[in-house]
């Protein structure tokens, strides 16, 4: 952080009748004056002989060129390396104010510091080649206490911009900031600014400018390439502030006294700020006026500060300059703390941390490997992985698979493991609701009709659906049991209440595996997990596609295989590479560190040289892994599709021979394979008991599951 004090230089307005009471000293930075005796001998001003005012120089007849080398040069250089700069004129109207900062247009040798700062600015810019710039410019209007924006489209319509305050700075939301890339483009927004200004004939100015106005340079470097992703912006305001006017003397009526009104007020505002400043009072009155807040980082904040006090030495103007000098001596005791200001650039730290992301990864897997876990992914899950982990839930869920089967090696996995096991339960609970439902519904139709069923008349008992079918209970390992007389539906508990459409693959949702999911209309899940069964073994398409399904999965379990056996040897590989590595050490230890040290006796020789075989057999291994890794990766994928084949030809089998393919249907992989002809016997006994006994079903339940067991002794 720089601390300094706003420098203050003043300028004279050249003139034919200097006012010979004021005198600039030989050091080039005092100005004295001494009042005139008025008629009878007596002081004009406030019974005082004279005043004297130092600055950090006075600017008298000095042309454009030495204004600009003596005051601007300096701020502009201060831009350049990052700091914030502000140089404003101050004065009475027609002082030289707006000729000071932008000249006569006409003339090239009369430009102002904002021409002269573009050229400086861009004149850098195409002589550093280690560094990358960004210029903007915007150019802000306050007129009778409205934002204008010049560059707008349309200024006139452009007033409804506001100061904001953030972290102690101002900005103006809404002024339009626009890049330009060269001395010209930045010149012609200059001008086409100015050309939009309010200006208007005054008894002491032929074009008087009759608002503030602030050209700004906005700068963003940064070194050349894309080695960093910091970026250092610096603003540099350029303030040609309105002529403050005694209306009184000068007689202004009209709207141009209102012009003066606004402009004076403003003015005694900011003379209050300094003021504040000045004496470092606790509060500081900025945001009383649209030029204070503006101007709210010039005043006290992180800026370096230059003012200029234009003043017009005739006699006739003394009590302005006067004024004029007082307030800039007092702006000079004001302190501002000028920094640098740094931030990063959000692409290029995106980029720094895809690469982080990919180290790690690299590194990650790297220790994965050496410790045997060489086939963990750690990336989200292919569709092929979740259809295959869904598989695994449901057989999971049915009693297939054991608990040691789910995976445990991601945290991903585990989640989704639970996702799957969740969307599972959602369906299952869905199915079970509205089998309830149905059988209800039967079995009141069925007290309703029992004379016809008598009769023979109505459905024969094993048409009726079936609840706590034995199939049923082993494809989802939930005990059905058996409905309880007058059961419904519960409400606001279907599948799809879990969330609205379209939530169901948010991130705290489990992801539906493209076979396993959508909502699953009410039908008989049995029928089509049977009819499934028929396809696989009695029918020509499903018993290809399944023996497919079967020679994938052994390639998938061979594929395993491979990858495990190859991780042990690179594993083998790392530890004989760690106990050579000792030994040679161990070696190095014994001989000391004497004069021979580079001399190796065989026995060292022999164990670098199995050092370097080890560690070539490691390379390979590892290579063999990541292939085997690949491999492994399109086995899954290979008996995904295999199976995804055989469920789609199912689909098409089902729906031709008179199915819903829209049944939802519990894929029991190979375990409703195992059903045997008793099996099915059993099956279709249960249907037969629920639908006549539904009482009797778990003690023929019990009944079936010991012949069961006896069947798998046998
Ligand atoms: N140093 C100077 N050398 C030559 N001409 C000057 C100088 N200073 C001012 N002038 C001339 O004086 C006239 C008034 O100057 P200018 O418009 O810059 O005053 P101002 O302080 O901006 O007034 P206002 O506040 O009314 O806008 C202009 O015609 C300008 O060319």
């Amino acid at each position: 952080m720089v601390k300094s004090h706003v420098k203050v230089w003043v300028r004279t307005r050249p003139s034919a009748q200097p006012f010979d009471g004021l005198k600039v000293q030989a050091d080039g930075k005092s100005v004295a004056i001494n009042f005139p005796k008025t008629s009878e001998g007596g002081q004009v001003h406030n019974q005082l002989e004279g005043l004297a005012f130092k600055f950090d120089g006075v600017l008298d007849g000095a042309s454009q060129e030495d204004v600009y080398a003596s005051c601007a040069n300096e701020v502009v250089d201060s831009v350049l390396a990052g700091y914030n700069g502000t140089m404003f004129c101050y004065g009475q109207t027609g002082a030289g104010k707006t000729y000071t900062m932008s000249g006569e247009a006409q003339q090239y040798s009369r430009r102002g510091i904002i021409a002269r700062a573009i050229h400086q600015i861009f004149q850098e810019i195409d002589a550093r080649v280690d560094r990358q710039y960004t210029v903007k410019v915007s150019y802000l209007e306050i007129y009778n206490e409205v934002l204008y924006d010049l560059l707008a489209d349309n200024p006139a319509l452009s007033g409804e911009l506001h100061v904001l305050e953030e972290n102690h700075t101002t900005f103006v939301k809404g002024l339009a900031v626009k890049e330009v890339r060269s001395q010209e483009e930045a010149l012609s927004m200059f001008f086409q600014g100015d050309a939009v200004r309010s200006i208007s004939a005054h008894a002491l100015n032929a074009s008087s400018t009759r608002s503030h106005c602030i050209f700004t340079l906005h700068l963003e470097m940064r070194p050349s390439g894309e080695s960093s992703e910091r970026a250092v912006h610096a603003k540099l305001n350029l303030v040609d502030l309105a002529g403050s006017e005694r209306t009184k003397k000068t007689g202004v009526t009209g709207q141009a006294l209102k012009e003066a009104n606004f402009i004076n007020k403003s003015l005694t505002f900011l003379e209050q700020t300094v003021n504040a400043l000045s004496r470092k009072e606790g509060h500081v009155p900025f945001r009383q006026t649209k030029l204070t807040s503006v101007l709210r980082d010039a005043l006290g904040g992180n800026c370096k500060t230059v003012m200029v006090a234009n003043v017009w030495g005739e006699a006739a103007h003394l009590e302005e300059t006067v004024s004029t000098l007082r307030f800039a001596s007092r702006v000079k005791l004001i302190e501002t703390d000028a920094f640098v200001t740094e931030s990063n650039d959000p692409s290029l730290l995106v980029r720094r941390y895809e690469r982080q992301i990919k180290e790690l990864k690299a590194e990650l897997a790297m220790r994965d490997t050496l410790s045997g876990r060489g086939h963990i992914s750690y990336g989200d899950l292919s569709d092929a992985e979740l259809r295959e982990l869904a598989l695994l839930v449901k057989r999971f869920l049915s009693g297939e698979a054991d608990v040691d089967e789910l995976p445990a090696d991601t945290l991903k996995r585990v989640k989704e493991t639970f996702g799957q096991m969740q969307l599972a339960y959602q369906a299952l609970r869905s199915e079970l609701q509205q089998e309830l439902a149905k059988e209800a519904a039967q079995r009141a139709a069925g007290t309703a009709s029992a004379q016809d069923t008598a009769s023979g008349m109505g459905p024969s008992p094993a048409d009726q659906a079936t609840v706590g079918d034995d199939d049923l209970e082993r494809s989802t390992g939930f005990h059905v049991g058996q409905a309880p007389a007058g059961a419904r539906p519960m409400t606001g508990t279907r599948e799809n209440d879990a969330g609205p459409p379209g939530t169901a693959h948010s991130a705290s949702r489990p992801r539906t595996p493209a076979t396993a999911g959508s909502a699953r209309p009410p039908t008989s899940i049995i029928d089509k997990n049977a009819a499934f069964l028929r396809f696989k073994r009695a029918i020509a398409e499903g018993q290809e596609l399944n023996e497919e399904v079967k020679e994938r999965q052994a390639q998938l379990k061979q594929a395993r295989q491979a990858l495990k056996g190859a991780t042990f040897a690179v594993n083998a590989a790392k530890r004989d590479i760690d106990s050579l590595a000792d030994a040679v050490e161990a070696k190095k230890g014994a001989q000391g560190t004497g004069d021979s040290g580079d001399v190796i006796d065989d026995e060292e020789c022999q164990l670098i040289q199995s050092l370097k075989a080890v560690k070539l057999a490691y390379r390979r291994e590892f290579d063999q892994v990541k292939e085997l890794r690949t491999t492994l990766d399109g086995c899954i994928q290979s008996a995904a599709d295999a199976q995804q084949a055989l469920l789609e030809a199912f689909n098409g089998w089902y729906a031709a021979n008179g199915g819903s393919t829209t049944a939802g249907m519990a894929i029991t992989e190979g375990g409703a394979d195992e059903l045997d002809p008793g099996e099915e016997f059993d099956r279709m006994e249960m249907e037969r008991i629920m639908a006549t006994d539904p009482e009797s079903a778990s003690f023929v339940a019990a009944k079936k599951q010991i012949r069961r067991k006896q069947h798998g002794r046998r």
